[in-house]
């Protein structure tokens, strides 16, 4: 069963430069991008639609310029859309008055930016506890959720150290830390790691997605980075000029991206990496003889070196444990080989 949507955005835009309102409202609320170029305006997002659903980690990608971190502060409304609606728990962002926004932004939303915005004159204990002092909470409960959330992404022992004390990763682990104290329903992180080298960047990925198994946030995760968007993505939306151009698994975007400019994003991702056993396997096959089981939603690096030592197929079993086919070494060597390339 499909999960609750937690965040319904509705033909959002956001256009830059004078009179975009009323330009926006004169061509009924739908302009094209000649006009917004004749009248010199900037379509930074364009009638976007957007569902989010309740516990996803919903990655939203795309080249520089385009539009990724004007739509995400749209979401929150730390920019102004000139038009659509965000539906947030079902209540409509853009008429919500500014006092609620507020509470709402506080106490349901936590937010992670690239930079780590880190105040260095204060701890790592008083960083994280900072936005519980905002609320009000009393020093002694603040201080102990806080030390909850150090510990959650790793940093116990160093509550006392100052920011300067830190490396870059366990800067950014102080500001996911920070925006956890307070428990958000929706969590956006916009570009959160990629101001760390390589290395670092993937053992903050892995923490992240062991958090996440912890927490089952709904997260809006931007990146412009395809590897991570498939790393951690339950779905991508990519993103250009504005517009998003397909919402989809990062197995769909792979075997059918709906343009040349997401296909070129695809070229070169390894297939195993995103394709799943149920993307190559047989169907049916109850009699055939098989080595053991697999899950239908598992990728196929995770299961290839298993199934190529095997002279036996192994069974598939779809999410409810029945049977419901087969897939053998000749199906891994297909996708490692780049023979499955189209559904
Ligand atoms: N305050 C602003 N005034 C005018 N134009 C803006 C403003 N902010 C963003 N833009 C324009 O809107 C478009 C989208 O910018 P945005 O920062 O959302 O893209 P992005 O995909 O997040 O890029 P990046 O990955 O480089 O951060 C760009 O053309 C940018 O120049």
């Amino acid at each position: 069963m499909q999960k609750p949507i937690i965040l319904d955005c509705k033909n959002v835009w956001k256009i830059y430069g004078a009179q975009a309102s009323r330009i926006h409202r004169e061509h009924d609320g739908n302009p094209s991008s000649e006009t917004l170029k004749d009248h010199g305006l900037i379509g930074a997002v364009r009638a976007v639609n957007l569902q989010i659903r309740q516990g996803e980690i919903f990655v939203i990608m795309g080249l520089s310029g385009s539009g990724k971190s004007t739509l995400v502060r749209c979401l929150s409304r730390l920019v102004e859309p000139t038009g659509g609606e965000i539906l947030f728990e079902g209540k409509d962002l853009l008429t919500t008055s500014d006092a609620e926004l507020i509470e709402i932004r506080r106490k349901k939303m936590g937010m992670v930016f690239q930079q780590f915005a880190l105040l260095p004159h204060l701890t790592v204990l008083e960083n994280t506890a900072f936005p519980l002092e905002v609320q009000g909470i009393p020093q002694a409960d603040r201080e102990a959720r806080a030390r909850e959330v150090i510990e959650l992404v790793g940093l116990k022992g160093r509550e006392s150290y100052y920011p300067r004390q830190l490396s870059g990763g366990q800067q950014q682990r102080v500001g996911i830390a920070r925006s956890l104290a307070v428990e958000p329903d929706l969590w956006f992180l916009d570009e959160p790691f990629s101001a760390l080298d390589p290395l670092i960047r993937r053992e903050m990925q892995d923490e992240f997605l062991r958090l996440q198994n912890l927490l089952h946030k709904t997260i809006v995760f931007i990146t412009h980075d395809f590897d991570e968007a498939i790393r951690l993505a339950d779905r991508i939306a990519v993103m250009k000029d504005g517009k998003v151009v397909q919402v989809a698994t990062p197995e769909e975007l792979v075997l059918n991206p709906a343009t040349e400019y997401v296909e070129e994003f695809t070229r070169h991702v390894s297939r195993s990496k995103v394709l799943t056993v149920g993307a190559v396997m047989t169907r049916g096959g109850d009699d055939i003889k098989t080595a053991g089981d697999v899950g239908i939603g598992q990728r196929i690096e995770a299961v290839a070196d298993m199934l190529e030592a095997s002279e036996l197929p192994f069974k598939v079993l779809d999410d409810e444990g029945n049977a419901v086919g087969t897939i053998g070494r000749q199906a891994v060597i297909d996708v490692l080989v780049g023979r499955v390339l189209k559904k």
